[in-house]
This record gives structure tokens, C-alpha cells and sequence, in this order.
């Protein structure tokens, strides 16, 4: 039976490299590539038909940073098996070289090099909608889809299974609570990806209750080889597994062997089950505000398009 497969940020990367996985792994899988550039998306659909020619793989124009771009794409779904939410940006990153060659000498080298812990800042900015664009792109535009998809992903009688991906580079002390879009610090790709991380388990617990959303968060600590394809060998794993197998506390690694195997394990999460479920609920509350702005904004837009038309 088909199995329809959406893909955010499958235009390069590690969600190119799942497609393809995918295609090679099961033939009854229907790919749709949820991308923000038209271009780079059907580049992307042009190479997986050039290596799956029978494929099919349809195009779904979104922008996961745009509160706007995200109501109009799911609209359009009809049916969903599963969904990887995978687009994601770290903008500007700075190196604290200083640290670096000190990590370089010190016992945690190879943390370092799976982490980056403690190396990286990023400069952010805010977006249309008035947002940080780390946390509308990595956390919030997902989250927003996930909402209006409810209906769908939770059917009775249909389980649908929704992917994550996080990164070992989510760490607690770089999310506060009081700052969930981290305004004020200069860690939006580590906040944003906790944020993540305890979202997936707010939700698996706010949507269990109806059934069906399993969110599986995923973290790529490809410590030796670092390819497209390694990072999305716990994406294809997870595509492989039974949902009641998994752990909703758990995220899913992307490991490489030194002798150049990858393999998939589990590692629960330094998550406070409360502090989830109060960012699930400041999350509830930005998205009456902004979905509130948006209506405003467009009323706004047509009163002043009547206005031209009626001063021609
Ligand atoms: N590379 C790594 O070492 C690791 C990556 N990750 C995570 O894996 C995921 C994929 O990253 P990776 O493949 O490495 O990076 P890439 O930059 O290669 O891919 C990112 C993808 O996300 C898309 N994207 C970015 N912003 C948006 C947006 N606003 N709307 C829709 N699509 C968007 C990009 O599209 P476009 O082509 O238009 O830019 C691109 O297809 C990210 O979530 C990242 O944080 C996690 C751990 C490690
Ligand atoms: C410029 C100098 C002196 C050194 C550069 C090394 C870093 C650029 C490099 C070391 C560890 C890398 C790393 C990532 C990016 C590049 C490094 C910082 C990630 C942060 C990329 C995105 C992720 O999600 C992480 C899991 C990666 C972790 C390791």
C-alpha cells in the first residue's frame, strides 16, 4: 500500500539524502519534498528521478518560516504516513577558536567535535511575522503545521508518525524558559533545538490522548564521518520501526562506527516534563497571537487593495 512521506527541507542535505533512502528502501513510498525554494525543490525531484524513475515524488511549496507560507501548504495535504520535520538553520555561526584549540588538547575533544558544545554563536534576526528566525524556522513554523495538521495526522483508525530532527547540539542552559524565542542570548540554534526536544514530549503527551502522534526526536552525533546520508540514518530507522517500539523520551542517534557503520541508539533526554508542558502552552498562546496578526494583517491588505481599486 502507499505510504505518502512528507519532507520539510528536502532540497539539500540530510532530507535529500533520507529521500533517496527511502525510495531505495520501499517502493510503495509517495515523496513529498515541503520546501521553500521552487527551484532547489525541483533540482532535488529531478535527482531522485534520476536514480528512482518510476518514483513519485510530488512538490509542496512551504516555508516553515513563515507563519503565512505554512497555513497555505497544509491545505493542501490530504494524506499523511509520515511526516519529517527537518528543515532547519544555524545563520551566521561564529567559531570561539579560543575554545576550540583548547577542546582540541582536553579529554572532551570528541564531545566536542559531536557537540560543539560551547563553540558556536549565531547571529539572529526577526522575521516577517515579528519572530527570531532560529526558533520560527527550527521550532515554531513546525509546530504551526503540526497544529493545523492535527486533524489529519490524528484520524482514527490512521496512525501517522511525525520525525524531528535535533541535533546534539540542543542543550538546556542555552534555552530559558522566560525567553523561549532567545531574544536575548546568542545560542538560538542550541535553544531552539531543546525546545524541540521538549516539545516532542508535550506533544506526544497533549496528542497521545487521541492516539496516534508519535514524535521521535533525533540528534546526528556522526562523530567520525560526518555525510548527508550517515545524518539520516536514524530518520531511516525510525521509518523502519514499529511506533509502540519507541520512547517518546528518547532521541534517536545518528551513529557512525571508526569502522565506517552506521547504526541507530537511543539515549533519553535530560528533559523536565513540566518545563514542556509550560512551553507547550506559551506556545498555544503565540500562536493565537500571531495567527491574530496575520488576520489583521491581511483584512489590512484587502481594505487598502478595495482603496485602490476604488481611487482608480
Ligand atoms: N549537518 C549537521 O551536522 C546536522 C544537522 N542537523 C539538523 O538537520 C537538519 C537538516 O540540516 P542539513 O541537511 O545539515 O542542512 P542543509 O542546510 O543542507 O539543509 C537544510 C534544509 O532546510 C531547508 N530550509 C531552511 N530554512 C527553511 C525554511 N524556512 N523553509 C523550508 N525549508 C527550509 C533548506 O532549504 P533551502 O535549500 O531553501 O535553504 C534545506 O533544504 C536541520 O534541522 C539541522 O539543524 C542536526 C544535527 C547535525
Ligand atoms: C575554525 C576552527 C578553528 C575550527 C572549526 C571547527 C568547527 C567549524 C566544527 C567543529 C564541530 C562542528 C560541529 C558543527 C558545525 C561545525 C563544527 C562547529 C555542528 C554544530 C553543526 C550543526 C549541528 O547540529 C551539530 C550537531 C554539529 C556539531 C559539530
Amino acid at each position: 500500500m502507499e505510504r505518502v512521506v512528507i519532507v520539510t527541507g528536502a532540497s539539500s542535505g540530510i532530507g535529500l539524502a533520507l529521500c533517496e533512502r527511502l525510495l531505495t528502501e520501499d517502493k510503495q513510498v509517495r515523496l513529498c519534498l515541503a520546501c521553500r525554494n521552487v527551484q532547489r525543490a525541483k533540482a532535488a525531484r529531478s535527482a531522485l528521478l534520476t536514480s528512482h524513475t518510476n518514483a513519485r515524488v510530488d512538490l509542496l511549496h512551504l516555508d516553515v518560516g513563515s507563519v503565512e507560507s505554512v497555513l497555505n501548504a497544509a491545505k493542501v495535504a490530504n494524506r499523511i504516513d509520515f511526516m519529517y520535520l527537518n528543515a532547519g538553520i544555524m545563520p551566521n555561526p561564529q567559531v570561539d577558536v579560543g575554545a576550540f584549540f583548547k577542546g582540541l588538547f582536553s579529554s572532551n575533544v570528541i564531545n566536542m567535535f559531536a557537540t560543539a558544545e560551547g563553540l558556536l554563536t549565531q547571529q539572529d534576526r526577526l522575521n516577517s511575522d515579528g519572530l527570531q528566525e532560529v526558533f520560527a524556522t527550527n521550532l515554531f513554523g513546525h509546530f504551526i503545521l503540526i497544529r493545523e495538521l492535527e486533524p489529519l495526522l490524528c484520524q482514527t483508525g490512521h496512525t501517522s508518525r511525525v520525525v524531528w530532527t535535533s541535533s546534539s547540539n540542543a542543550r538546556r542552559s542555552a534555552f530559558s524558559i522566560n525567553d523561549i524565542q532567545h531574544r536575548e542570548g546568542t545560542e538560538p540554534y542550541s535553544s531552539s533545538k531543546y525546545a524541540s526536544d521538549m516539545l516532542s514530549l508535550a506533544l506526544n503527551r497533549n496528542m497521545n490522548s487521541q492516539v496516534c502522534l508519535v514524535c521521535s526526536p533525533l540528534i546526528f552525533t556522526n562523530t567520525f564521518t560526518l555525510t548527508p546520508y550517515n545524518g539520516a540514518e536514524a530518520l531511516h530507522w525510525l521509518f523502519l520501526q514499529k511506533p509502540e517500539s519507541l520512547d517518546p523520551r528518547a532521541k534517536y542517534h545518528s551513529l557512525t562506527s571508526g569502522l565506517g557503520k552506521n547504526y541507530t541508539k537511543p539515549r533519553l533526554m535530560d528533559i523536565d516534563g513540566e518545563m514542556a508542558e509550560v512551553l507547550f502552552s506559551k506556545l498555544r498562546e503565540l500562536e493565537k497571537v500571531v495567527r491574530r496578526n496575520l488576520c489583521e494583517r491581511n483584512a489590512d491588505n484587502e481594505a487598502h487593495q478595495r482603496y485602490l481599486s476604488d481611487i482608480e
